[in-house]
C-alpha cells in the first residue's frame, strides 16, 4: 500500500513534566488525527521504572536508551508515512535533539499548567509509577522549547478536548496537515 505523497500525516511529540496531561492529550490527538499512538513510559527499562517508583530522578544516561527507542519508533512512523503521536517528557533540549535526529520533521507540543494543578493531577492519578515527589525535579530539569525548535507551547489547564483543539490550531499555524483520514493509493 502506498501513501499519497501529497499529504503527509504529522509526527508529534507531546512534551512536558510528569502529570501535566501528556498521555491524555496525546491519546486524544492521535485519535483525532487518525495516526498511531505510542506510550513513552512503555519504552523505559525495568530499572528506570524501579528508580522513579522509589522517587529517584533519572540521569542523562538512564534517559539515553529510552530516547533512542522512542526515536526509532518515530523514524519508523515517519518512513512508513503513517504519522504518529507519542507523549514523552523530553524535558531538555538535548533530549529533543535525539528525537529530532531520528525524525527531523517532528512537531513538539509543550504542555504547560500551574505547579499546583500538575501536583494535584499527579496525586490523584492512580496506578502510575511516578510519585508526586519528583515534580520539583522534573520542573528544574525542564528546558522550554527554544527558537528554531519546531512546535510550541499549549496551556493544558482546560479540559483535554479543548487542549487538543489548541494543539490542532498550533499545528495548522505551523503549516502541518491536521485533516485525516489520510489518503492511500495502490
Ligand atoms: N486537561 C486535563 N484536565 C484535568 N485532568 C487532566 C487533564 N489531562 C490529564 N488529566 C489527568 O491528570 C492525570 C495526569 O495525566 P497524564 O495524561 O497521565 O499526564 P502525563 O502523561 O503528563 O504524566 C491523569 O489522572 C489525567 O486523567
Ligand atoms: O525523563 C524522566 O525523568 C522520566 O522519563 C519522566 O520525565 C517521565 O515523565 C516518566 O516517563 C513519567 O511518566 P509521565 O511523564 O507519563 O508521568
Amino acid at each position: 500500500m502506498r501513501r499519497d505523497p501529497g499529504r503527509r500525516p504529522p509526527c508529534v511529540v507531546v512534551i512536558g513534566v510528569s502529570g501535566v496531561g501528556k498521555t491524555t492529550v496525546a491519546r486524544l490527538l492521535a485519535r483525532r488525527l487518525g495516526v498511531p499512538f505510542a506510550e513513552a513510559d512503555d519504552f523505559h527499562s525495568p530499572e528506570s521504572v524501579a528508580k522513579m517508583s522509589a522517587g529517584v530522578p533519572l540521569t542523562d544516561a538512564d534517559r539515553e536508551t529510552w530516547l533512542e527507542a522512542i526515536g526509532r519508533w518515530l523514524r519508523e512512523r515517519d518512513r512508513a508515512a503513517t504519522g504518529g503521536v507519542v507523549p514523552c517528557s523530553a524535558l531538555r533540549r538535548r533530549y529533543r535533539d535525539v528525537l529530532r535526529a531520528a525524525c527531523p520533521d517532528a512537531f513538539f507540543v509543550h504542555l504547560t499548567a500551574r505547579h499546583e494543578e500538575v501536583g494535584r493531577r499527579m496525586s490523584e492519578r492512580s496506578g502510575h509509577f511516578m510519585p508526586r515527589a519528583l515534580l520539583e525535579s522534573q520542573e528544574a530539569t525542564l528546558e522550554p522549547l527554544e527558537a528554531g525548535e519546531r512546535g510550541g507551547a499549549v496551556d493544558a489547564g482546560p479540559a483535554p478536548g479543548a487542549v487538543v483543539e489548541s494543539v490542532l490550531d498550533l499545528m495548522a499555524e505551523a503549516g502541518d496537515d491536521t485533516e485525516g483520514p489520510w489518503p492511500t493509493t495502490g
